[in-house]
């Protein structure tokens, strides 16, 4: 019988060992159908849509999460423990929170700051970091660079909240240096931790929005033409 989750039914579709993992599930078809050579569907329950292909003769998949930690919670850890998924890709939109940076620039996030409680199940004795993977940043690094793609590394903020009833918690962030806002990589990174061994990830963002200067992307735009950012994602694992 062929392997699948309450959330993921591949029905003997593949799913590859590298994946690209989008919020919403038209960004995930809008990469296959752009990027992807050879594509099968893997995964519709929810709509959550799910695609496998070849890049430049890699096979490559690509997902949504929906939108927050314990949704991509859900279907990291379904990639990861049942399906046998190496390297997460997370690539996102973000709303910038530093001067100096501008809408569609990109966003590495070296590590990701939360607050989601998603790191208690782990009974830890003290504050975990999560970070990605530095093999997978080191190149997006890279290839950003060479594509001339304008980009920033550090540290991001997962949020549980996105319309923030507590009107200080931006500055604060702000002031501890955080260069913008999501809603997702904590989790992922404390899964692909938690996971150990080989599986590694990394989130990448296209900034639709700025904090300071209310400058923003159209919803169109964020689900098709953040390409700079799908194709560093695209190219990271070799
Ligand atoms: O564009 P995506 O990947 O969904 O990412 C961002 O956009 C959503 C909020 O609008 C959250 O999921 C946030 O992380
Ligand atoms: O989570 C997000 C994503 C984009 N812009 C924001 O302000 N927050």
């Amino acid at each position: 019988m062929s392997k699948s989750t309450p959330h993921i039914k591949p029905e003997n579709n593949p799913i590859a060992e590298t994946i690209l993992l989008p919020g919403d599930p038209l960004r995930a078809k809008f990469i296959a159908e752009t990027y992807l050579e050879d594509v099968v569907q893997f995964n519709e329950v929810r709509n959550m849509f799910g695609y496998t292909g070849t890049y430049k003769g890699k096979k490559i998949s690509v997902m949504g999460t929906g939108m927050g930690i314990p949704s991509i919670g859900i279907y990291s850890y379904e990639l990861i423990h049942t399906f046998g998924v190496k390297n997460l890709i997370r690539v996102g939109s973000c709303g910038a929170m530093q001067e100096g940076i501008n809408v569609y620039d990109v966003i590495i996030a070296q590590g990701a700051s939360t607050d989601s409680n998603y790191v208690a199940q782990y009974g830890l004795p003290g504050h975990f970091a999560p970070i990605a993977d530095y093999s997978l940043l080191a190149r997006a690094k890279k290839l950003a660079d060479k594509k001339g793609v304008p980009n920033h590394v550090g540290n991001v903020l997962s949020s549980d909240i996105f319309y923030n009833a507590n009107k200080e918690a931006t500055d604060k962030w702000r002031s501890m240096g955080i260069l913008a806002v999501e809603m997702e990589s904590a989790g992922l990174y404390m899964n692909a931790a938690y996971a150990g061994g080989d599986v590694k990830a990394l989130g990448i963002f296209t900034v639709s929005d700025h904090l300071l200067t209310h400058e923003e992307t159209t919803p169109e735009e964020r689900q098709t033409s953040f390409t700079k950012m799908m194709e560093i994602a695209l190219e990271i694992v070799e």
